[in-house]
């Protein structure tokens, strides 16, 4: 029910997993039924892309997956245990075979890889660049803090890979998304984390539960008042264009080309969430 179901919630991305959600016994099952579930045409009409995380090409359920997603018209697929630039390139190799056999137009399959080892966050920025079928990276918490041996606590355990997979991101030029916040009951932490992820740079987040879609969609929309000052922002910056100006001040602040970038940018942001409700 989940599967056919999850549409309603208005993500702006679904992911179907087969990897760890998924036991052993199930992974065939699973896999025919998320396959089939690709080729509904509801997610299109919905403008929702459609995301599957295979199992690690390495394991006996890896390539199967693929094989599978892929042929169903995927639009992206995320690797698990990313741990090098190696393992993007094994992987868009059977893509581009798979993409040929089926007849789909090759390239056409997205990728993203989920960094979850000490490994993998050494070498994101590499990892970050290996593919241009890449559109984001994803930092995975539990199985990187066990790696890192130790838990999740108050985020200071994260603050060096939150940073590296960040950095790694920009320098390629795609989105990076951060790790799942377990306890879906608990509204104030979840926030918390996601108003740190958001004032570090991150795209988003991925997330396990319904109710956690709205509550970060609703954080990531820019507020009323930061939508207004931008628009003055950008007047103003008109404004000066006009007149010939080089340096601009609104309310004796001074305005340079990054201030009206980020203005433009929250503008952008707003056409596409709205602005913030405050709940
Ligand atoms: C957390 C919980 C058990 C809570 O259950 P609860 O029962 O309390 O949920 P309720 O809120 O009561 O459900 C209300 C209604 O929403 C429906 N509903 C719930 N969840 C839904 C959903 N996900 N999709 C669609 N629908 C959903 C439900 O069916 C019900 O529908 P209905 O009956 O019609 O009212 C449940 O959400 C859940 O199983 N989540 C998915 C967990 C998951 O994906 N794990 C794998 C990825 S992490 C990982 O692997 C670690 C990682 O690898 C990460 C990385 O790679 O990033 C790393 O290393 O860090
Ligand atoms: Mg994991």
């Amino acid at each position: 029910a989940m599967l056919s179901t999850s549409f309603v919630y208005k993500p702006d991305s679904i992911m179907f997993d087969l990897e760890d959600a998924v036991s052993i016994k199930e992974k065939d099952s699973a896999r025919l039924l998320v396959a089939q579930t690709l080729l509904l045409p509801v997610y299109k009409e919905h403008g929702i892309e459609t995301v599957v995380r295979i199992n690690a090409l390495n394991t006996p359920f890896g390539l199967k997956d693929l094989e599978a997603v892929v042929r169903a018209g995927v639009d992206v697929v995320r690797l698990p245990m990313t741990n090098s630039a190696e393992d993007i390139h094994e992987l868009e190799a059977h893509v581009a075979r798979i993409e040929k056999e089926c007849g789909r137009e090759v390239g056409s399959t997205k990728l993203m890889a989920a960094i979850e080892s000490a490994q993998g966050v050494v070498n994101a920025v590499s990892i970050a660049q290996s593919s241009p079928r890449l559109i984001g990276i994803a930092l995975a918490a539990f199985d990187y803090l066990v790696d890192m041996q130790t838990e999740r606590g108050d985020g200071t355990e994260l603050f060096y890979a939150r940073c590296a997979v960040l950095h790694a991101a920009r320098v390629a030029g795609i989105d990076a998304f951060d790790v799942v916040y377990s306890n879906v009951n608990d509204d104030e932490g979840f926030l918390k984390e996601v108003s740190l992820i958001k004032k570090l740079g991150y795209n988003g987040k991925s997330l396990i539960n319904p109710r956690q879609i709205e509550l970060l969609h609703n954080a990531y929309a820019p507020t009323a008042a930061e939508v207004e000052n931008a628009q003055k922002v950008v007047e103003a910056a008109e404004e000066g264009e006009r007149k010939g100006l080089g340096v601009i001040s609104l309310n004796g602040k001074m305005i340079d080309a990054p201030i009206i970038a980020r203005a433009r940018k929250v503008i952008e942001l707003a056409k596409y969430s709205g602005v913030r409700k405050e709940i």
